[in-house]
């Protein structure tokens, strides 16, 4: 969501994500693995102030990032499949805690790609083909909302927004990086899943609570909880009454699923 702000500025909102369904079918020739997920935009969000200046990158954040963050990368990208030649300012207020499985970083780089694109008249689909080179994760959030993602995070399908839902999250401050997790996969962990996706999907539109229960997986789940067996007595007592309490991602923080807004983060729709 970009608002004018005036003097040139921008006001982006940058949402976070739970995988409300991930499963890994098999390792790809590139070295990356094979997904599938549904993927949900929620309330929880960083807000970035952006700049078209004069060539350089600024950055100023509340919170430490590595120099080739997201959002440097994005702008590197952009400019190299573009040609465009422009500096960018950016002031990022990051809430989205890091190596969360949240998504934050990715959430922040399809944010500036959105707003580039409309600078520069660039159509959605080389915006897509920007998205990723930068993360497996950024082409999902060029729309937000609810959709099912394949591929390694580059084929994203849009379904209905699933509305009326809300979580409560639960972190405890491990940094788990999606890399490392991917890396303690082996192949009998794959395809392990329910892999009713669409079912699923229909299940929450239809408020089938029981058939949300059965049908929710996270292939990271059960290696987080190996690497850290620690969080599963911090875990018994969150989310009291949830339809379901699950990871998100690759880690490391937990989603507890209410109805309506019982939840401190609600469902939001997609662009
Ligand atoms: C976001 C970063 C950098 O800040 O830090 P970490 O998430 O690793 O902490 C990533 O390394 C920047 O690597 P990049 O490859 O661009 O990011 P992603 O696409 O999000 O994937 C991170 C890593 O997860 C693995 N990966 C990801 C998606 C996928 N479908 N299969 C995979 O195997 C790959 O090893 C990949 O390198
Ligand atoms: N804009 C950004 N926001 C958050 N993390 C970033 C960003 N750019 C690079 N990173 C790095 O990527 C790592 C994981 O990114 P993040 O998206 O927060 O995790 P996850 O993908 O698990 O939600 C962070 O630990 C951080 O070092």
């Amino acid at each position: 969501m970009v608002e004018n702000i005036g003097n040139g500025s921008a006001e982006l909102v940058s949402y976070a994500k739970l995988n409300l369904y991930l499963d890994v079918l098999g390792k790809r020739s590139d070295g990356y693995h094979e997904i599938v997920g549904l993927f949900q935009t929620i309330s929880l969000h960083d807000t970035l102030i952006v700049e078209i200046c004069d060539r350089d990158f600024h950055l100023e954040s509340n919170v430490a990032l590595p120099p080739d963050n997201t959002i440097k990368r994005t702008w590197d990208i952009f400019r190299k499949n573009t040609g465009e030649e422009f500096g960018l300012k950016v002031t990022l207020k990051k809430k989205i805690p890091l190596g969360s499985g949240l998504g934050g970083g990715s959430s922040n780089a399809a944010a500036i790609l959105r707003y580039l694109g409309e600078v520069f008249k660039i159509p959605l689909e080389d915006l897509l083909n920007i998205a990723s080179q930068v993360g497996s994760d950024v082409p999902f959030f060029l729309y937000g909302g609810t959709a099912l993602v394949r591929g390694r995070g580059e084929i994203v399908e849009k379904l209905e927004d699933i509305e009326g839902y809300s979580v409560d999250l639960f972190f405890l401050g491990i940094h788990s990086s999606t890399k490392e997790m991917y890396r303690s996969l082996t192949p009998e962990m794959y395809r392990k899943g329910p892999g009713k996706v669409e079912e699923l999907h229909r299940a929450y539109l239809e408020r089938d609570y029981e058939k949300i229960k059965e049908l929710s997986y996270n292939v990271f789940e059960k290696v987080f909880l190996e690497k850290h067996p620690e969080v599963m007595n911090e875990l018994r007592n969150f989310g009291d009454g949830s339809i379901v309490k699950m990871m998100t991602g690759s880690g490391s923080a937990f989603f507890a699923l209410y109805p309506l807004d019982k939840g401190n983060y609600s469902f939001v729709g997609g662009v």
